[in-house]
């Protein structure tokens, strides 16, 4: 049997064009209606403020199971260091991705996502449930971007390539290895487990342009990733990635130094936890005079695959029962681009 792409499974949720173009930053004065959220209640960002206390995972640690378990189960969220991949090649990829944003919307729009696609140009694929839209514009890809690049670089789009193609082989060979620390967490006593997901992923540019008005607009609005993990990285000095945390609200994560990546778990990971790992709720704010740039890349299962609740793991708490019902990949993905988070409730056991 054939297995369907992350791409094939959107193309059941067709979104209208009014929700995936863009405005054209480049013309704006003033925020317009549209784009304004009247009650978001953003406080300024304070570029001085110290980030709470998210794991620092040193990724050479000798006990680094315990610490990433750790970091999932309590946090969600957690930044990696010595991870192996040079700084020098964020910078590489940050600048193609700035390249990309720089081009004016008339070039833009030429690569623009279809209404029923997954990769190109275009908004964020949670807009259509909210009233206003956000301040961002993204670029998304699923191996190679070649297509889109020869569109929009027709003499020039080998480089855009390269360094895209190369960054998500390095993101894939990081999220395994992720993934193998954390499953030996979960289920140190079932090694088929390691064998038993094919793997899919998708790479996100995400911009996020200098805003007149930032107190009352939203880079991207609150929401949880989809998948097993993401790996962000956000450039040194731009904070606008923030986190819903019991009891303190709204809390910025700074990056800690321009090569430390922040890992998240996404929805299927807290469902395979059976809800111990939680799937962190986060939204992006953005800047007066900072324009940032931020990479994300998302790392799943491929969506034949069907997600069971591991329910062996919660050691001394007597019997465990699942919290979810076992769901399909496809499945799951579809529940959430029509209901989005409250899709959580759709498949409770
Ligand atoms: O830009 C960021 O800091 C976060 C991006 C994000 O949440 C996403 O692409 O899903
Ligand atoms: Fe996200």
């Amino acid at each position: 049997m054939a297995t369907s792409t992350l791409e094939e499974s959107y193309k059941e949720n067709p979104q209208s064009l009014q929700h995936i173009l863009p405005i054209d930053f480049h013309l704006i004065q003033e925020v317009p209606n549209s784009h304004l959220w009247p009650n978001i209640n953003n406080s300024p960002i304070n570029h001085d403020d110290k980030s709470p206390n998210v794991p620092i995972i040193d990724l050479l640690a000798p006990n680094v199971v315990e610490l990433i378990g750790h970091a999932c189960k309590t946090w969600g969220i957690f930044q990696v260091v010595n991870h192996g991949v040079p700084i020098e090649f964020f910078d590489e990829v940050e600048s193609q991705a700035r390249r990309l944003f720089a081009l004016p919307a008339e070039q833009k729009v030429k690569v623009v996502r279809s209404t029923s696609g997954a990769t190109g140009y275009g908004t964020a694929r949670i807009t259509p449930f909210f009233s206003k839209f956000m301040w961002h514009e993204g670029f998304t890809i699923m191996d190679s971007p070649l297509d889109h690049a020869k569109e929009l670089w027709p003499h020039d789009y080998q480089e855009f390539c390269d360094v895209m193609e190369n960054y998500q082989k390095k993101m894939k060979a990081l999220s395994f290895q992720l993934w193998l620390l954390i499953l030996n967490y979960l289920q140190p006593s079932q090694e088929h487990l390691m064998n038993s997901f094919e793997f899919t992923q998708a790479l996100q540019l995400n911009s996020y342009p200098c805003c007149p008005n930032p107190n009352h607009a939203v880079g991207l609005a609150p929401h949880t990733d989809s998948l097993f993990l993401t790996i962000l990285h956000q450039t040194n000095n731009t904070k606008g990635l923030q986190i819903l945390k019991k009891d303190q609200g709204w809390t910025s994560i700074a990056p800690i130094s321009n090569d430390a990546l922040i890992v998240n778990v996404g929805d299927l990971l807290h469902i395979l936890s059976n809800g111990e790992f939680p799937s962190v709720y986060h939204r992006v704010l953005v800047d007066q005079t900072k324009h940032r740039v931020s990479l994300a890349y998302f790392f799943g299962p491929q969506v034949d695959s069907t997600i069971v609740p591991l329910v062996s793991f919660e050691k001394n708490v007597g019997v465990v029962v699942p919290k979810y019902r076992k769901v399909k990949v496809k499945e799951y993905l579809s529940l959430k681009a029509k209901h989005l988070e409250t899709v959580f409730s759709l498949i409770r056991s």
